[in-house]
């Protein structure tokens, strides 16, 4: 007998024997109406009648359901998947981190190199530009190369990247290394979540993949940490705070030197024995037939189904299922940007400039205060993914977004209407060059003080703080849904053939979007007004929830190989027509067979 068929055996007869122990010790459970609720409900499941006729003969079918529990949750998951989703996550973090420095860093910059204001907008826009490209190639490298591969290439850009920043000298070297950095932003966001997702047992992967967006807004937090910190120093300080970033990037690199490939990614390439090997290491004690022939059987199924003539977007694109994948993906991804969560971090300053910090150094500082709220808000949604589910987290957080949307505009509303005159053609205050925005409040008491107010574009009213309230809102409804949870529905509604291209379509719908919402803010405030602009993106949000409600299905606690069925039925019933919506459903896997438990406990097993 084979090392694998006895362990096997001995692993069933070790949970056999545990189960008739635990039978035998336990007294019949004294509620008996929940009892019997379980009996019924087992009864309709149709694999469990070996157990229910050996719960026939004493102390129940309830007390069989929770031995079985029992023991299948001591098959807890290796240490090892936490590990691979650390290190993967740590492209989140450099996503976050590279993404959010280039604020603080383009203070002392545009001073030291005199840089115009078309060349701080290069600095800050070719990241991520090209992230938005490299997400888009990204697919090509994930699934010719595999997802290890383009994790560690984008580790190494990142290092790359960062080296180039620290040891600049001119603009054009600055760009350069911005561009490098981008480019390993862009594969990073569009890898990382798939080869998460790839490597976790179903009942976690929701977790750990709403891991990488918190390491992405724990990025975000960092840097502006970093931002505060070397804000001090005046010359030279963005070398430190753009160079800092390598150090992950290195981590990263040579962690992954030694983490494995995707199983499934292996087993798609014909790697098998490999894959299962890497599936056991993943799985620990539990067995790992089960999983492995059902990603088998699919990629096979799916092959005969769908062909693999034809580049796979027009595969995807003519197939109803993985179209459908890709509108609900790439839609995610677009309304996550469209209600406008960077334009509202980036513009924090300005908000609480405007109820009235005063200090420059006070308003970087509280800008962190932004980032950690959505950092912190994050680990919610982390906590919340698998209790919740996807499709209920995802559409609380866009209507309480839209919410604050609306509050924060009503704020800017207000403050209009009561700001104090302030003196249009900006005034530079000593020290600061012709291109900042800063105008000067006239306010008349203080204007006899001698006292003058500087502000961002609004001065302070009585109704600042609405506008406050609107922020820390928006921060604590977008962070635990709208930012997580479109790479994480994302990582999970392709089959197989087709992730590597959804996640890089998506993904690049993303970074498309960001650049676009950036970008065109100054402008939408300047022809709608601030408040205009805020409608405009409760506006988008509002829409956002309808195409949520309509079209976005739970996959919570569902195999990576179950979902694509989610999507067999019209696009706008894809939100209802998961029959399961409501109820839960536990798999128990008894040698092989998924065994129905329990319709309504909120933890699952496998
Ligand atoms: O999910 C993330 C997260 O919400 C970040 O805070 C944001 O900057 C990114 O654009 C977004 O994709």
């Amino acid at each position: 007998m084979s090392r694998k068929a006895s362990e096997n055996v001995e692993y069933t007869l070790r949970s056999l024997s545990s189960l008739m122990g635990e039978r035998r010790r336990k007294q019949p459970e004294p509620d008996a109406a929940s009892a019997a609720g379980e009996c019924s409900l087992l009864a309709a499941a149709e694999s469990s009648t070996s157990l229910q006729s050996a719960g026939a003969g004493g102390g129940g079918v309830g007390d069989l359901e929770r031995a079985a529990r029992r023991q299948f949750q001591q098959d807890e998951t290796p240490a090892f998947v936490y590990v691979v989703a650390v290190f993967s996550a740590l492209g989140g973090f450099l996503f976050g981190y590279d993404t959010g420095v280039v604020s603080g860093a383009m203070l002392l910059l545009k001073r030291q190199l005199s840089l115009d204001a078309l060349w701080q907008e290069l600095l800050v826009s070719s990241t991520v530009g090209a992230a938005a490209v490299s997400a888009l190639a990204g697919g090509a490298l994930n699934g010719v190369f595999g997802r290890r591969a383009a994790i560690l290439l984008a580790s190494a850009l990142f290092t790359a990247g960062s080296a180039v920043l620290a040891a600049a000298n001119n603009k054009e070297t600055l760009l350069a290394g911005r561009l490098v950095v981008g480019l390993g932003i862009g594969i990073a966001s569009m890898t990382v979540p798939v080869y998460i997702a790839e490597v976790s047992p179903p009942n976690l992967r929701g977790r750990l993949v709403t891991i990488n967006t918190l390491f992405i807004t724990g990025g975000q937090f960092f840097a502006s940490v970093v931002d505060g910190a070397f804000s001090y120093l005046q010359k030279d300080g963005w070398r430190y705070m753009l160079g800092l970033a390598a150090v992950p990037a290195v981590i990263q690199f040579f962690g992954f030197l030694f983490l494995p490939e995707s199983p499934r990614w292996l087993i798609q390439k014909g790697q098998t024995q490999k894959a299962r090997r890497i599936l056991s290491q993943m799985r620990g004690n539990q067995t790992i037939d089960e999983e492995y022939d059902s990603i088998k059987n699919n990629i096979e199924e799916e092959e005969k189904e769908v062909g693999s003539a034809g580049p796979v977007i027009c595969r995807m694109l003519s197939y109803p299922p993985t179209r459908r994948a890709l509108i609900v993906g790439c839609g995610l991804q677009m309304f996550q940007q469209l209600s406008g969560i960077n334009t509202i971090m980036y513009y924090s300053a300005t908000i609480l400039q405007m109820s009235g910090v005063e200090d420059d150094r006070l308003a970087i500082w509280l800008a962190s205060v932004t980032a950690f709220t959505n950092f912190i808000f994050t680990l919610v949604g982390v906590w919340l993914v698998e209790k919740v589910g996807r499709r209920k987290l995802t559409f609380g957080s866009l209507a309480g977004t839209t919410v604050a949307l609306i509050i924060l505009a009503l704020g800017f509303v207000l403050s209009a209407q009561v700001s104090p005159r302030i003196t249009f053609k900006p005034i530079a205050p000593s020290g600061q060059n012709a291109t900042c925005t800063r105008y000067r409040c006239e306010n008349e008491t203080k204007f006899k003080t001698e006292d003058i107010f500087w502000a961002y574009n609004f001065c302070p009213t009585p109704y600042s703080w609405t506008a406050l309230l609107g922020l820390i809102l928006y921060l604590v409804f977008f962070a635990p849904g709208m930012g997580p949870m479109p790479w994480t529905v994302n990582s999970e509604i392709y089959p197989l053939w087709a992730r590597s291209t959804g996640n890089a379509c998506s993904s690049g719908i993303n970074w498309i979007f960001n650049v676009l919402v950036s970008l065109t803010f100054l402008h939408t405030a300047e022809y709608l007004t601030y408040y205009g602009a805020f409608f405009l993106y409760a506006g988008f949000a509002a829409v956002g929830l309808l195409f949520i409600y309509g079209c976005l299905p739970e996959t919570k606690g569902k195999k990576l190989e179950e979902i694509e069925s989610l999507f067999d039925n019209r696009l706008c019933t894809c939100g209802t027509s998961d029959s399961d919506e409501g109820r839960y459903i536990e798999y128990i896997r008894v040698k092989g067979s998924n065994y129905h438990l329990s319709d309504n406990d909120a933890s699952d097993v496998e």
